[in-house]
């Protein structure tokens, strides 16, 4: 059999497992728990490359060079409008046409957004089925794994239903969208059996499924704390597995100008989602804006120190990656080393004179700084 029967086979199983649960049969939890933990460690073979069972070839020819401070990589069915968005955005040529699978390989282009440079990706289309490596699916989420931000491009005639064989394809290639990792610890020990802390009730996950995927990863000592509100067994199995990708994901309803004003406003139900019609250019400017927000990016302005701060050309860092060091080593590798210490503006800064603060000083979305060396 191979890895993608397996699966299927495990799937199968679940959907009867999962039935027996509702109807409150104690036992199957155990079974449900074991099941997971098998389904996530098969599908880790389709990921990782040096499996011998035909998986990986993760973006080999498909990757191009990195550009700019971010990367946004667009996603979808073929014929959504992806290429369409793209080329209008970023004007870089990328062939568009009504038939299918028009694009072939990455195409890389760049928008400028509140002067910081992002890097758009526009990507082949997708099918149902291709994390299991049908088409070209397999290169393209492999890709899409090493995006800042995932735009997921649905066809308003038929947004639903696509947005959920999406969403299945990127989880099923260990990404996951719009989620933070779970806040959940399993710590090894030599002895001692299993003790499960929780400082949250479990209302999604019970003991008896926790040891069923702890047992199936052979961890038979260890301390597990679930500080995950609503925690589940697939996010137990996220936190073992460990090779999970968070990426923030907005959805683009496109061809918005072949429906009702109505039709519409029914679409703004889903979260995370802009209407749009890239061939007419409407609702463009609320992309980019949620975009730019989340990107969650951090703009610093260097301000010289007796003159207004360069609005120009923002030195622009990533959230959790923004301190004065940063900022320095952005700048030129040797500031940071010759730094002695850094004025800074803004919501950073205790007082708007300016602030004295050292390399670890966090800086916020446009402070000014100034390194003293
Ligand atoms: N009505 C309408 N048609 C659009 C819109 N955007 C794109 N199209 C049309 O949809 C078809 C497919 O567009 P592409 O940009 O090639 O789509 P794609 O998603 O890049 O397709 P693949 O590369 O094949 O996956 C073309 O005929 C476009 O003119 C839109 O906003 N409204
Ligand atoms: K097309
Ligand atoms: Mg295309």
């Amino acid at each position: 059999m191979t890895t993608v029967q397996k699966i299927k086979e495990i799937e199968d199983e679940m959907v009867i497992k999962i039935e027996a649960k509702t109807q409150k049969n104690k036992a199957t939890s155990y079974h449900l728990g074991q099941l997971k933990a098998k389904l996530a460690k098969l599908r880790r073979e389709l990921i990782s490359p040096s499996s011998g069972s035909g998986g990986g070839g993760a973006g080999v020819g498909f990757d191009v060079a990195r550009t700019g401070v971010a990367s946004v990589g667009f996603v979808g069915f073929p014929s959504v409008g992806k290429s369409t968005l793209m080329s209008k955005l970023t004007g870089t040529h990328s062939e568009v046409s009504e038939i299918d699978f028009t694009t072939l390989t990455t195409v890389p282009g760049t928008l400028k957004v509140h002067g910081a440079p992002i890097q758009i990706l526009d990507l082949p289309g997708i099918i149902e089925g291709a994390n299991d490596g049908r088409g070209r699916g397999r290169q393209v989420i492999a890709v899409a794994r090493t995006c800042n931000l995932i735009f997921i491009v649905l066809d308003v005639l038929k947004p639903l239903g696509d947005k959920k064989l999406i969403e299945g394809e990127l989880e099923g290639f260990g990404i996951r969208l719009n989620k933070r990792p779970p806040a959940i610890i399993v710590r090894k020990k030599e002895r001692g059996g299993v003790a499960i802390t929780n400082t949250v009730p479990l209302t999604k996950i019970d003991h008896d499924e926790i040891k069923a995927v702890l047992s199936e990863y052979k961890i038979n000592n260890a301390d597990v704390a679930i500080r995950e509100p609503n925690a589940t067994a697939d996010d137990l199995v996220d936190v073992i597995e460990g090779n999970r990708v968070y990426i923030p994901a907005l959805y683009v309803l496109n061809k918005i100008d072949a429906i009702s004003i109505e039709e519409i406003d029914l679409l703004y139900k889903i979260p995370n989602s802009v209407p749009v019609s890239s061939k007419e250019w409407l609702n463009i400017d609320e992309l980019i804006d949620s975009m730019w927000s989340s990107l969650d990016l951090v703009r610093v302005y260097t301000k010289p120190r007796h003159a207004p701060p360069d609005y120009s050309a923002p030195v622009v860092l990533r959230r959790g990656r923004c301190t004065v060091g940063d900022f320095c080593s952005a700048i030129h590798k040797e500031i940071a080393k010759q730094m002695k210490y850094a004025v800074v503006w803004g919501s950073s800064a205790k007082h708007s004179r300016g602030q004295k603060v050292g390399l670890d000083h966090v800086l916020e979305d446009e402070d000014g700084a100034y390194p003293n060396v």
